[in-house]
């Protein structure tokens, strides 16, 4: 099956999701956004897809990588051309990113599934057809009645475990907001949580990610009082040994990295440093699915969790394929927006969710999305 063509669809659809100054994502007013849909199509007809920020994915990165690489290889040597694209990164002038690999890859194991008329995640070993899920709150705000206090966050959460969820991360304030950030605003918030669901709901922290070793020994020494079940990203992740000396200091496990560059690689060094206790990798983020799972392998063989970093198709595809993660981050959630109406270019969501926090993994081939090619055609921009 050799593939034939790499195209990128650009289209627009509307939104209620804005970015931040630091690229946090808050409700807003509805907008038209953009999104490109990739597909790779192979000399049988049969096409893979993948979404992704047009950024990512614009032509210089279509044309001067994704073609020269991709056309004329067999689809099914997937690791042969991820190889090659990950090799060309150091050369790429930084034009090559993590996430453009992550895309084209994540096309590339939808065009196979599409092919071999089974889901990735069953491909890839089919340890489970369904997972818990945690509700992966947005960062707080200064939203009345959103997540701008701690007993809004309270009052979100008790809707969250109403829903069915057993396990609730609070991404919380950072800047732009006008007090963040501020290491006992976060604590009265995971305090204000406990207080409101009780002990036997799994509580996480992802807050802001620049905190000093101090201020996030201290935001951790509290999370202990309040048995939270792990501790992620609190200061900068290019600093492993900062992650080493709190993961020393602390008992509450310390997950990561989640945002630092170096694929598979970089995961492995923290490891061996001693820097978390749980590892983590977005197949969105790492250069794909395949090397998400080489980081859930790693993570295996020293006994330790992978837990996948974001919500979507290609993380669970990871999920379905390994044991070793415990929750699918089911996000973001915010009370202003209603995460289970599907976005204008799907029929239906990828993580249906039932009143028990179980999410059913997709049974369609590849990948699983639901996706309403109708609307994309109607929609396109480019
Ligand atoms: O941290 C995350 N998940 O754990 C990300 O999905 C979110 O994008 C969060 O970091 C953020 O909004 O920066
Ligand atoms: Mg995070």
């Amino acid at each position: 099956m050799k593939i034939e063509s790499v195209n990128v669809t650009v289209f627009q659809y509307p939104t209620r999701r804005v970015s931040d100054t630091a690229g946090h994502s808050h409700p807003g007013p509805e907008s038209m956004a953009k999104m490109a849909m990739l597909t790779i199509t192979a000399d049988d007809g049969t096409k893979g897809y993948s979404f992704a920020p047009p950024e990512v994915v614009r032509p210089f990165v279509v044309n001067t990588f994704f073609r020269k690489v991709l056309v004329g290889q067999d689809a099914f040597n997937r690791e042969r051309i991820w190889q090659d694209l990950a090799h060309w990164q150091r050369g790429s002038a930084h034009q090559l990113t993590e996430r453009a690999l992550s895309f084209v890859e994540q096309a590339l194991w939808d065009l196979i599934g599409r092919k071999l008329n089974m889901p990735v995640w069953k491909l890839l070993g089919g340890f489970r057809d369904k997972v818990p899920a945690y509700g992966s709150t947005m960062c707080g705000d200064d939203l009345p009645g959103g997540l701008s206090t701690p007993d809004e966050y309270a009052s979100f959460a008790e809707k969250l475990v109403a829903r069915g969820y057993k396990a609730i991360k609070l991404h919380t304030w950072m800047p732009p907001v006008s007090f963040a950030p501020n290491p006992k605003m976060d604590v009265k918030a995971c305090a204000a949580v406990r207080e409101a669901v009780g002990p036997d709901i799994d509580l996480m922290i992802d807050g802001y990610h620049w905190y000093s070793r101090t201020e996030a020994l201290y935001i951790g020494k509290e999370l202990e009082k309040l048995d939270f079940a792990w501790f992620e990203e609190p200061m900068e992740e290019e600093s492993m040994s900062s992650y080493a000396w709190l993961a020393e200091n602390l008992s509450i496990p310390i997950i990561g990295p989640e945002s630092l560059g170096g694929k598979h690689h970089s995961r492995a060094d923290w490891v061996k440093a001693g820097a978390c206790d749980i590892l983590r990798a977005g197949a969105n983020g790492v250069g794909g699915i395949s090397p998400t799972l080489k980081v859930a392998n790693l993570a295996e063989s020293f006994g330790m969790d992978c837990e996948v970093h974001g919500n979507g198709a290609a993380s669970l595809a990871v999920i379905g394929a390994i044991k070793n993660c415990r929750w699918y981050e089911r996000g973001l959630l915010h009370p202003f927006l209603d995460y289970d109406v599907p976005a204008a270019y799907l029929n239906s969501i990828v993580d249906p969710m039932d009143e028990n926090g179980i999410v059913s993994l997709p049974t369609g081939p590849g990948l699983g999305e639901d996706i309403n090619f109708a609307y994309i055609e109607n929609n396109t921009v480019s």
